[in-house]
């Protein structure tokens, strides 16, 4: 096959080169052919569309926004929109190849594809943001479709802009296609479950790894970055099972208590401002955000942004264990030094698929034209969690390696085994 050691590549990495440096190291492993090993570097198909936008103030402004679908060799891609100022075609790219992957690890039956726009979703209205996700939803109309490609939400997007996604969507094909987007609101065919399926998700990953750790979750602290829909929930659902919360952040800064935050009250203090704990009375403010990643805890779950363990912070990570909420959260460069320290890292393949998977179950529902009960939604997305952590494991035992290139074994063996079957190129 066509593996090559990946060059030194500095931090900050690029996310697409860090996605394939791990996809390079497994390939090697399953001993992948060439063909397909070829067939998988490359993204199926990747959209860039310029959309003008009247703002409030009636002047127009261009926005940039992309969709890449990885592959759809397991069936239709699926993946989140994300809204933010920083948002690039490398890392759409990246984020589309991880859903490939997840999707494989939690052995749902959808490709990957990952859509954003440069968008500061912070300083515009609803309005606007309702306009440009309706351009963006007309852009991709040829794109996206129950049976095509599936969005969701991702960061600075929520249930409200899938709505908007969905009716323009539905109104241009002149019926309801609820199909078309998950994560939606309850009263538009979303599931029950889904707000808090990749937090919970991200508990079931964590409660299985302190098993193998012998870790007991109730005399264990752990530190939270990112207090969005990932974190906060990842946060809640953690501290409901005993676990002593030391630290949390947002973008606003880190705040720690030494006795253990009130998860509660900081998720209510952030419903009731924007979604921000900035001004939260319940935990000091930290000098240096970045020092919650290094603080003593024994639980990190990065669930903000790609890229926040890196060789620069690595060697100084006290955790025993690191459950990555956030795609991508750690550096490629950074693998080889949390290794070396022991610490047991849950891939982002694998600890955030639980919102995919209740996507999925929201899909499955709309399709049935049924919904499920939270009780069931609950039973078969842990259950699906659980298995999906027990292969991971078991892999990385066969092929005494980490958790992480385990989960791209598990994933790029499922893909490559169905070109196997399906042939065609
Ligand atoms: N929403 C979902 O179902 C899924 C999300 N993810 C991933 O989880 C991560 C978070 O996504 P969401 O929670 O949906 O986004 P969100 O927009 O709901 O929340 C993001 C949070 O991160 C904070 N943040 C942003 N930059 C930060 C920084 N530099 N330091 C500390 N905090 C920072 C924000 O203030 C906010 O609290 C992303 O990597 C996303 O791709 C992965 C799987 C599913
Ligand atoms: O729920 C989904 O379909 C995709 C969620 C997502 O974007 C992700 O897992 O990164």
């Amino acid at each position: 096959m066509a593996y090559k050691e990946p060059a030194p590549i500095k931090d900050k990495e690029n996310p697409f080169e860090s996605m394939m440096s791990r996809f390079n190291i497994a390939a090697e492993c399953l001993g992948l052919d060439d063909d397909t090993y070829n067939v998988l570097k490359s993204p199926a198909r990747q959209v860039i569309v310029n959309m003008p936008i009247t703002m409030d103030d009636g002047s127009v402004r261009v926005f940039e926004g992309f969709r890449v679908v990885h592959s759809t060799i397991l069936g239709p891609s699926k993946g989140g929109i994300r809204y933010d100022k920083g948002v690039f075609l490398d890392e759409v790219k990246a984020l589309a190849a991880w859903m490939t992957w997840k999707c494989a690890v939690v052995d749902i039956p959808y490709g990957g594809a990952k859509g954003g726009i440069i968008c500061d979703p912070t300083t515009m209205s609803a309005a606007e943001l309702e306009r440009l996700t309706r351009a963006y939803t007309l852009a991709l109309i040829d794109t996206f479709g129950p049976d095509q490609d599936i969005p969701a939400p991702d960061m600075g997007t929520g249930p409200r802009e899938m709505a908007w996604l969905m009716d323009e969507y539905s109104k241009t094909k002149g019926m309801t296609v609820n199909s078309v987007v998950t994560g939606k609101p309850l009263v538009l065919g979303g599931s029950l479950g889904r707000v808090e399926a990749t937090g919970r998700g991200v508990m079931v990953s964590a409660m299985a790894a302190m098993e193998k750790l012998g870790m007991d979750p109730t005399k264990s602290t752990a530190a939270i970055q990112g207090f969005g829909n990932v974190g906060s929930w990842a946060a809640k659902l953690l501290f409901d099972k005993g676990v002593k919360i030391l630290a949390v952040s947002d973008i606003t800064g880190a705040y720690w208590n030494e006795n253990g935050i009130d998860i509660d009250a900081a998720i209510e203090y952030k419903n009731a401002h924007k979604g921000r704990l900035e001004g939260f009375k319940g935990a000091e403010l930290m000098a240096d955000p970045g020092d919650l990643l290094t603080s003593k805890v024994d639980v990190l779950v990065p669930a903000a942004v790609e890229d926040v363990i890196t060789i620069a912070n690595a060697d100084k990570i006290q955790a025993r264990l690191i459950v990555e909420g956030a795609n991508g959260p750690t550096s490629a460069n950074a693998d080889k030094i949390i290794n070396e320290k022991g610490i047991m890292v849950v891939p982002d393949i694998l600890a955030n698929s639980g919102g995919v998977t209740v996507s999925y179950f929201e899909w499955v529902q709309n399709r049935l034209g049924y919904k499920w009960t939270l009780e069931l939604v609950t039973e078969r997305a842990e259950r699906i969690m659980t298995d999906a952590f027990e292969k991971v494991y078991a892999t990385s035992q066969k092929y005494n390696v980490t958790m992480r290139i385990a989960a791209y074994i598990v994933a790029i063996d499922k893909v490559a085994q169905t070109y196997k079957f399906r042939g065609g190129f």
